[in-house]
């Protein structure tokens, strides 16, 4: 009863904040929209809030349609503005595919996102691409906000000020951020006090709302849905509860061959990722080519080539299960987190960079599938480049095919993917929200095998930060019914 209280009193704030389309003053969130009658009545709502131009915070537990919505949203707000004005984005590759957009920091022009606010400005400004996108922008979309940091939130804000030219919050933009922060953190944030992007100081300013979509739709079981969110909030989990679900998941042989072919495996750690492809690789059987990745530049600027994405030594051969790991063509689907098969091998001159005579170089060949859209398409997949910058300056450079071997992937890399078949080992999770997120990949847990000896309680975790974050919001009791939150700022006696 509170929160439905609350949910009406968040839609007459809407109202009055914003007014209605058709003049009535009426958001009604039972309201049919032709177009998206898919859509729960709390999703209709959160559409037609955007629809009227709020910047919105969308959060939720693993499944309970955010980027669905957000598929909704896109197509809403390309009706409201401008198709190629609406940029969409996500922290990590496989999430920015899956909606067909870039990463954040590719959109952004900010590199690896290193540096204050106004090293990445100067990044952002000097290249030509970046600054473009700032300021043709209207609406900016971002997903999987959890693996953003404070420090990349604000910078990101002030950039927005600066290109756009306007001192008001993001320049103007309209902002629809999604993600669930209590899903993988940043991977390494420099400023403690600024771990999470809900810790930046334009947080609260940033959005006109926050929602929380509560209805899970990627799992019916209502057990395993209450299993999912005791881990997810980090709680302890009685055994006898446990074991029934669990235990099944962790018994029986080795799948053979051909089911195994078709079960992505996921880990907590990279070098289990890399020895599990490279033994896939291997029992192909296939001929197998090595790409050596180009490095120039000096140390230390060389050796931070090796913390990022491309690897030095690549790999290959035909029947190989590979990703993406660059926006080669984004027109035609092809981005970073793309997936697809190698199909051969072709020779190709390369240009030198000089208009001269290149060197004639082995190149793959890539069926990729089409997040979007559906289909695929065969391309031949050329060298890219990356760069270590200071300012304006490359200071080291990797040259190297933009593709990774991908029969197994981190849970990094899997977070929003909703998987019908799933293999994972946890027993080297760490840190908060991983067990979380690998487990609430799945539909069922029939689609669920747990090696590594089963399930440990003691690896679920969640951050107290997040926790008091949800808590402040949540504050009040009731049960998780539909509900829409006021901006975080807003003063509690104004939301009783
Ligand atoms: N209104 C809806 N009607 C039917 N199916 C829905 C609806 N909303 C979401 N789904 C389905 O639920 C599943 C999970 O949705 P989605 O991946 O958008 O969740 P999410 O909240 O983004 O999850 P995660 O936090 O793990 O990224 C998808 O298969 C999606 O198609």
């Amino acid at each position: 009863m509170e929160a439905n209280r609350r949910h009406a009193l968040a839609l007459q704030q809407l109202h009055r904040h914003h007014g209605t389309p058709d003049g009535s003053g009426i958001i009604n969130a039972t309201t049919n929209v032709a177009s998206s009658d898919l859509l729960t009545p709390q999703q209709e709502a959160v559409l037609r809030a955007v629809q009227q131009g709020c910047s919105i915070f969308i959060t939720g537990s693993a499944g309970t349609g955010k980027s669905f919505l957000l598929g909704h949203i896109i197509a809403a707000l390309r009706r409201i503005h401008q198709p190629d004005a609406v940029f969409v984005t996500a922290s990590t590759g496989i999430a920015a595919c899956a909606l067909g957009g870039q990463t954040l920091h590719s959109f952004a022009g900010i590199g690896l996102g290193r540096g204050d606010r106004d090293t990445l400005l100067r990044r952002a400004a000097t290249s030509h691409g970046a600054a473009k996108r700032w300021r043709r922008a209207a609406a900016l979309v971002i997903d999987e906000i959890s693996m953003v940091d404070g420090g990349v939130f604000d910078a990101l804000d002030y950039i927005a000020r600066a290109l756009r030219w306007q001192h008001r919050r993001w320049g103007g933009l309209q902002l629809v951020v999604s993600g669930d922060f209590f899903q993988l953190p940043p991977i390494k944030a420099p400023d403690p006090t600024k771990e999470f992007a809900f810790e930046a100081d334009c947080w609260d300013s940033s959005f006109d709302l926050q929602v929380e979509l509560t209805h899970v739709f990627r799992q019916s079981d209502s057990r395993l849905i209450d299993l999912l969110q005791g881990i997810r909030r980090g709680e302890p989990i009685p055994q006898q509860h446990l074991l029934p679900l669990l235990e099944p998941c962790s018994k029986g042989g080795e799948c053979d061959r051909d089911d195994e072919e078709n079960v992505t495996r996921l880990f907590p750690r990279n070098d289990d990722v890399r020895r599990v492809n490279e033994e896939r690789l291997r029992s192909l059987g296939r001929e197998v080519i090595t790409f050596v990745a180009a490095d120039t530049g000096s140390e230390p600027w060389r050796s931070q080539l090796r913390q990022g994405i491309a690897p030095e030594v690549l790999e290959l051969c035909v029947g190989a299960r590979v990703m993406l790991i660059k926006n080669t063509d984004p027109a035609a689907g092809l981005v970073n987190g793309s997936t697809g098969v190698v199909t051969g091998f072709i020779v190709e001159e390369e240009e030198d960079g000089g208009g001269g005579v290149g060197r004639w170089r082995l190149l793959p060949r890539v069926r990729f599938e089409r997040g979007t859209g559906g289909g695929s398409v065969e391309v031949t997949v050329r060298r890219e480049k990356w760069d270590v910058m200071e300012g304006e300056k490359v200071m080291a450079r990797r040259t190297q095919v933009p593709l990774i071997l991908a029969w197994a992937l981190s849970v990094h890399k899997c977070q929003g993917m909703t998987l019908e078949r799933l293999h994972t080992d946890l027993s080297r999770a760490f840190g908060c929200g991983m067990v979380y997120v690998a487990l609430s990949r799945v539909r069922s847990l029939d689609g669920l095998r747990l090696s590594g000896g089963g399930f440990d309680p003691g690896k679920v975790k969640a951050h107290p930060k997040v926790v008091q974050f949800y808590h402040h919001h949540l504050a009040s009791s009731g049960p998780p019914t539909p509900l829409l939150l006021p901006p975080a700022g807003t003063p509690t006696s104004r939301w009783p």
